[in-house]
């Protein structure tokens, strides 16, 4: 995917102000940044639920906003912040409706439909609660369906919001390490939103730091971030450590900076 001087927004309202970056197919990136810096407005116009006011998103080439939905759906798949779930659903049925996008004019269900659903449910675990309904699982039992949905929709993109928000630390890794297996074995693109800035630079190949609409830091693809970076985007001050494991820098927070949040 390619994001080339893209402009997005609300009426007069420019929240994404000319963001242009490459998403490396088969790669996890991660696009971090303060409350309100445009990552949800970037994510959704990267999907093509927002036009944008200026600038291009080209998937393979092509425009995302000049291609029709059906079309685009089989291509990219996307994960909303807290998506409304349909009432009475259970956990199958949420998931069989990642194949929609696969189905013919007559919405003739076949053993393709089946197999991406079976593996998309046997991957995310969620095969044990099958026929439950979505509203009765808890919360991480919902986002793995959730996940599942998007993973059965087999699209070679899969753009994902806070799909770790409320979920404690063993079930963020628990969608980490997912997110990371399919991109890493199943060769799929992963683009998510994340809050967690060590979290994001643990597992994504590549982090872009959004502040006021706009890439103010990369991290990957040979470059890292520096604690001076931290402090200007999110205001936090903060000790950079290196992972004994990894090799990558972790930062941890010593305090708000002067003037920040004013
Ligand atoms: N539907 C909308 N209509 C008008 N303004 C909106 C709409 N959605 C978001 N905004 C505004 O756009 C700005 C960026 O919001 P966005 O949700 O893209 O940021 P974000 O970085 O994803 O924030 P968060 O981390 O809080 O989810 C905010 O000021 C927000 O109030």
């Amino acid at each position: 995917m390619r994001i080339d001087t893209l402009k997005a927004g609300y009426g007069q309202r420019l929240v994404v102000d000319g963001v242009s970056f490459t998403v490396v197919a088969g790669r996890m990136t991660a696009l971090i940044g303060p409350n309100g810096s445009g990552k949800s407005t970037l994510l959704a116009t990267m999907a093509r639920l927002l036009q944008p006011m200026g600038g291009t998103v080209l998937l393979d080439g092509r425009a995302v906003h000049g291609q029709p939905t059906r079309a685009l759906a089989r291509e990219l798949g996307l994960l909303p912040q807290s998506p409304l779930v349909p009432e009475g659903l259970t956990a199958y049925e949420l998931v069989s409706r990642g194949r929609h996008p696969h189905q013919g004019f007559l919405s003739q269900w076949s053993d393709a439909d089946d197999a991406a659903v079976e593996e998309a449910m046997h991957l995310t675990g969620t095969r044990d609660f099958a026929a439950t309904p979505v509203a009765a699982l808890s919360g991480r039992q919902r986002q793995r369906c959730w996940i599942a949905m998007a993973m059965a929709q087999q699209t070679s993109v899969i753009l994902l919001d806070e799909p770790t928000t409320f979920l404690d630390l063993r079930y963020q890794v628990e969608v980490l390490d997912l997110l990371a297996r399919l991109a890493r074995d199943l060769g799929r693109t992963v683009v998510v939103v994340l809050h967690d800035l060590n979290m994001a630079l643990a597992y994504a190949d590549t982090v872009l730091c959004l502040k006021d609409g706009r890439i103010r830091a990369v991290a990957g693809e040979g470059r890292s971030l520096a604690a001076a970076d931290v402090a200007d985007i999110f205001g936090v001050e903060v000790e950079a450590l290196i992972h004994p494991r990894t090799g990558k820098p972790v930062f941890v927070p010593l305090g708000v900076t002067r003037g920040a949040g004013t």
